[in-house]
């Protein structure tokens, strides 16, 4: 049994036993759900350490951080109380970019206000820092995106020749900040023995606090000063501080002069970052400045696709393009979508369907108007019928089949506006075969009380009404 209450007192205290009582948690957690929803939410998850009472997790982005709290917070509760927590507490924090990358599972989690310790940068530390997955083969190229990815390249070809400093600018959730460390990857892929920094402005301002408490000026310096690439998030936080921007310059200088490459991200050009010092701005513009836009539908997709792939999701395309749809302007919030649709359709156990996903986006985004198509209903009668879509629209002669069949042209000529020819047409067939199978279908429903409700159960969720009886 883990001892609760001790949890507010010492910090470093808090860190081992929080460890100890979250893979507890986990272990009750996952007796509770399915290994599908365990492995959808609760992998990603990391834990933060107790703060204030209350055990606080951290997730990757708002959609997680909204399913949690609607859906896991009791489960979480009751996992906590199981343990001995006589009034548990559970927060969730979305984890900034750089932290997800920082904080990889097997990492212990810095205890809550104090610095994570560091060690001198090393080869494998290096790889550590870096998200294994921003790399250029994961980076979509798009019309939006094409000129700093093909900087980003050049860097990484000719690291402190191309163009140096690199200045990459763009709202939330763009990429700046995969570009950054794709160079990052490539360049240690090719000189293992290189040193790559990966820092946020917030990081450098902290970390050169602590140095000049603790009087460690000289190691802070030659961290900085002894790196073959710097990579620097969020530049536009230099504003209004002084003596990091004149810390900041000089390390700048340093590695400069001595044909280092580095890199910057912000969210606006380094004209328009106030109270940054004219000499830092006017380094900042000595490269290449280059943005990254929102990206367009097509590369959406693109994304999104990819990342089904990567997760071996296997997701058809229009739904893809559904939720490309729906979300238009941060790739983050896309990915976050994405995973929404994933974890309704395994909780509620319904295949894909652009119905599905609009449901399970309809929370977060105005609802959008379904309109079916003949391959969802194909793909639903299959998964009904359980039988493979091919099968029904081939001329296999089995009862079942042929009763499968008959089901989807007569929810076909139900729910969309296609001719009886056009879906003789998708199944092979003429349309007189088409009128046989939806009066054939008429005729038995109210009669066969199962095929009534597999049929009215494919219409209700053709139609996204599915929660009415499932209680999604
Ligand atoms: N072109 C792309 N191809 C594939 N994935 C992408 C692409 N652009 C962004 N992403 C993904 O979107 C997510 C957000 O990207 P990233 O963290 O690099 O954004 P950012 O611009 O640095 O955001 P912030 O300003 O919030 O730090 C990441 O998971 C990243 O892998």
């Amino acid at each position: 049994m883990v001892c609760w209450l001790p949890l507010k007192s010492a910090l470093r205290e808090v860190r081992l036993i929080s460890q100890e009582i979250w893979s507890d948690v986990l272990g009750y957690v996952r007796k509770n759900i399915t290994e599908v929803e365990y492995h959808t939410w609760f992998a990603p998850v990391k834990n933060l350490g107790v703060q204030d009472g209350s055990l606080v997790l951290g997730v990757r982005n708002s959609f997680a951080q909204e399913w949690f709290r609607k859906n896991y917070l009791k489960l979480l509760e009751d996992a906590l109380r199981s343990l001995g927590a006589q009034n548990p507490q559970v927060s969730f924090q979305v984890l900034p970019a750089a932290q997800d990358a920082l904080l990889l599972p097997s990492d212990p989690p810095p205890p809550p206000s104090l610095p994570a310790p560091r060690a001198a940068p090393t080869f494998t530390e290096n790889r550590k820092v870096l998200n294994p997955k921003y790399t250029f083969e994961n980076f979509v190229v798009g019309p939006n995106n094409n000129l700093a990815h093909a900087a980003a390249l050049a860097v990484a070809e000719s690291p402190g020749k191309a163009y140096n400093p690199l200045f990459i600018y763009g709202d939330v959730g763009l990429g700046k900040t995969h570009l950054m460390h794709a160079v990052g990857h490539y360049m240690l892929e090719r000189f293992p023995g290189k040193r790559v920094e990966y820092v946020s402005t917030e990081s450098f301002t902290n970390d050169l606090i602590n140095a000049i408490r603790d009087d460690k000026m000289t190691q802070f310096r030659n961290r900085y000063r002894s790196v073959d690439l710097l990579l620097v998030d969020d530049i536009q936080f230099l504003a209004g501080k002084e003596r990091t921007q004149e810390e900041f310059f000089h390390t700048f200088n340093a590695l400069y002069e001595s044909h280092k490459q580095i890199i910057l991200s912000s969210d606006r050009p380094p004209k328009d970052i106030q109270t940054l010092e004219g000499r830092l701005r006017s380094r900042f513009e000595w490269g290449l400045i280059t943005d990254i836009q929102s990206p367009e539908y097509e590369t959406r997709v693109a994304i999104l696709k990819m990342n089904a792939e990567h997760n071996r999701i296997d997701i058809p395309q229009e739904v893809l393009e559904l939720i490309a749809r729906q979300v238009t302007s941060n790739i983050r919030e896309l990915e976050g979508a994405l995973m929404r649709v994933v974890a309704f359709s395994s909780l509620n156990n319904v295949p894909f369907s652009r119905a599905v996903a609009a449901k399970a986006l309809s929370n977060v985004f105005a609802p959008q108007e379904v309109k079916v198509e003949m391959m969802d209903v194909l793909r639903q009668v299959a998964a009904q019928f359980n039988m493979p879509p091919d099968v029904i629209r081939g001329s296999g002669r089995v009862r079942e089949v042929v009763q499968a069949r008959q089901v989807a042209q007569y929810l076909i000529r139900e729910l969309t506006d296609h001719s009886l020819p056009e879906i003789g047409q998708f199944f092979g067939r003429d349309h007189s075969t088409v009128m046989h199978a939806i009066s054939k279908v008429s005729e038995q429903m109210g009669k066969d009380s199962e095929l009534t409700a597999a049929v009215e159960l494919l219409r209700r969720r053709m139609k996204g009404q599915e929660d009415e009886d499932s209680d999604a």
